[in-house]
């Protein structure tokens, strides 16, 4: 395993995504073949976000057989949907550990291992590197401020969008993850948000090269005039969606998405032609996070 991808930094960045990497993504709707999860043996909802103090002050409390059950739900929608589910081992001191998208990031060029602003979150970058250990995919490392997996959408080829509320993801973080980005002459777009909203992925998501569902009263509208003028059509969705993980969706490609069940945007993109398929999320909703922070895609391959 090649441990850092730096020195393809700059100029030599263009030759680097020559290379051949086991697990590689250029756009977030392309075809999903591999993603990496982890079971909820252990979640619990810890008060780091504003959704999981809310539902603590609730008197909310983990249903462990019925997170696994729905997380087993969602592994068996995806294998029959021909994508392949590889396992972290739950650990009983990382309740956050089945958020899996937040600790990494499949580029162009290897795998990324970021670096969370939340400490309990920190020893879950050791098991996804210890994961990435027994394949030949290239690791780098951000060393720089902090920046989680949430916040970043490999929108397309050439397009990468960050999110940055400056608790999570910060200007340095930022700075680190999309360097290689930057060299190899992608455009980059930054939309600062409330850091109520944890992670860009909770109030804007792609759900197709060219469309992308969103909370726009939520969000930069600097940022989204210029995902527009990129010729991304926005699908606009209510405030209320950020908190209850609506907007939190994963694109399989060919147009096929997974949503939350019984919420507002499965019939919205079904209405929009969408193939939509819904899982019941309420265990992890309660405790921050929907179908796309469960699902870290490793591989998607161009349509
Ligand atoms: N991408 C996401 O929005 N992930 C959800 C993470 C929830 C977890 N409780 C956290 O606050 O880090």
């Amino acid at each position: 395993m090649k441990l850092d991808f730096d020195p393809f930094l700059g100029a030599t960045a263009a030759p680097f995504a020559m290379t051949r990497t086991p697990y590689s993504i250029r756009g977030e709707t392309d075809r999903l073949t591999d993603v990496l999860m982890c079971p909820p043996h252990f979640l619990a909802p810890v008060p780091c976000c504003a959704v999981t103090r809310h539902n603590i002050a609730q008197g909310f409390v983990a249903s462990i057989d019925e997170a696994q059950r729905r997380h087993a739900e969602l592994v068996r929608l995806l294998e029959t949907s021909g994508v392949r589910c590889h396992m972290l081992t739950a650990d009983p001191a990382l309740p956050d550990m089945c958020f899996t998208r937040d600790v990494g990031v499949s580029t162009p060029w290897g795998m990324v291992a970021l670096n969370p602003a939340i400490p309990h979150r920190q020893p879950e970058i050791d098991r996804l590197i210890q994961f990435l250990g027994a394949s030949d995919t290239p690791v780098r490392s951000v060393r720089a401020g902090t920046i989680e997996g949430g916040d970043i959408c490999v929108a397309r080829d050439g397009l990468l969008l960050i999110g940055m509320s400056g608790e999570r993801s910060t200007a340095a973080g930022i700075d680190d993850f999309s360097a290689p980005f930057r060299a190899a002459g992608w455009d980059v777009l930054i939309c600062p948000f409330h850091a109520d909203n944890l992670h860009l992925d909770t109030i804007f998501c792609m759900v197709d090269q060219k469309e992308a569902i969103a909370c726009i009263d939520l969000l930069d509208p600097d940022f989204l005039a210029a995902v527009e003028a990129r010729g991304i059509s926005i699908i606009s969705l209510p405030d209320s969606v950020a908190s209850t993980l609506d907007c939190n969706i994963l694109s399989l490609g060919d147009r096929r998405i997974v949503a939350r069940m019984d919420g507002v945007v499965a019939p919205i993109l079904r209405g929009a032609g969408y193939e939509v398929s819904e899982v019941d999320i309420s265990q992890f909703a309660a405790c921050g996070g929907g179908i796309h922070c469960l699902t870290q895609p490793l591989r998607r391959v161009t349509q």
